[in-house]
């Protein structure tokens, strides 16, 4: 039995709580927000939702103090500003939501449970956890909901079930994201991928789940959740996490044995290595601007 903190209790917060009442893997939940209203309104909904379903899992309210006796912490802030950027639109959180990242990631100093970051940029917002924490099992959610949608768009485009694809996306989440077309298979047999079609729906769908219901919430929760289940050894497999690799911070395979990752890059063709190498080139330059940034604005 665990503990997980979570820290913001907005779209995302509220619905990756629910899914750990319902789930049930866990012995309590602590929340926390900024103004603290709520995670205090989002404590005394789930506790209804527990009473009324019998779920044995407790819901308290914490600080950032409380939250680092939990086994793991999963990070969920957005800092207040106005998103009008019409392309790469999860980088157009970074100015605003680095300072928040990297003040939270200090107060983690010496902190040894896992870490699993969804605020965006979330590529670059893992690695500023990780390098302003210290701590060394940070990952951050973004890939693996691609390489759902991914298997998702591909079965529909060829109509076949979900399950008889296989393959992955990487990279960046966002407009740099990689989509390993080379190594997708479908029933084990290597296939032509619509690539274009593939990408065009990889990019409109966010965009109609937030003009529908206002914020993507339950696909990225149930990533987390996943990320979750790997990182506590709840569940062997692979999972697309951000992470480093060779000096880098990117989405990558990762192969989790009783929590413990290993990456697992699938075999890419020159142009997947160059739209690879362009993606963490993207992350890194966006990561020394903001450390920059935050360097100064704390000297
Ligand atoms: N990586 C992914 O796959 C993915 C998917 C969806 C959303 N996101 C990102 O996750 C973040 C959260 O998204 P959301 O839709 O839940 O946002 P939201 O605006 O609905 O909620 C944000 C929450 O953060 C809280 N908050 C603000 N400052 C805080 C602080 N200092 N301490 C604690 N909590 C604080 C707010 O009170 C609010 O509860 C955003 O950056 C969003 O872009 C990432």
């Amino acid at each position: 039995m665990s503990e997980v903190g979570v820290i913001g209790a907005g779209a995302v917060g509220q619905a990756l709580s629910t899914l750990l009442l319902t789930t049930r893997w866990c012995e309590s939940v602590v929340v926390t927000s900024g103004s603290g209203g709520s995670a205090a309104g989002l404590v005394a909904d789930l506790d209804d939702m527990r009473e009324v379903t019998g779920s044995p899992v407790r819901v308290v309210h914490g600080d950032l103090e409380r939250m680092t006796s939990c086994d793991a912490v999963v990070v969920c802030p957005r800092a207040e500003f106005t998103n009008r950027a019409s392309t790469d639109i999860r980088m157009a959180g970074l100015a605003a939501n680095g300072p928040l990242i990297a003040a939270m990631g200090r107060e983690f100093a010496g902190y040894r449970g896992a870490v699993i970051v969804v605020t965006n940029p979330v590529d670059v917002m893992s690695r500023l956890f990780a390098a302003t924490s210290g701590c060394d099992r940070v990952f951050g959610v973004g890939s693996n909901t691609d390489t759902a949608r991914y298997r998702l768009i591909l079965a529909r485009l060829l109509a076949v079930p979900t399950s008889a694809v296989a393959g992955h996306v990487i990279g960046e989440h966002g407009d740099h994201a990689v989509i390993c077309a080379s190594s997708t298979t479908v029933n084990g047999q290597h296939v032509p991928v619509p690539l274009q079609a593939v990408r065009d729906e990889l990019a409109a769908r966010p965009r109609r789940i937030s003009s529908g219901i206002g914020r993507t919430r339950c696909g990225p929760a149930g990533a987390t959740l996943a990320a979750l289940e790997h990182a506590l050894g709840h569940t062997d497999g692979v999972i697309e996490l951000s992470a480093p690799w060779r000096g880098e911070w990117l989405g990558i395979p990762l192969r989790f044995t009783t929590g413990r990752p290993t990456v697992c890059i699938p075999p890419l063709d020159p142009g997947e290595t160059r739209q690879l190498d362009a993606a963490a080139s993207k992350i890194r330059s966006a990561y020394d601007q903001l450390h920059q940034t935050i360097k100064e604005t704390t000297a």
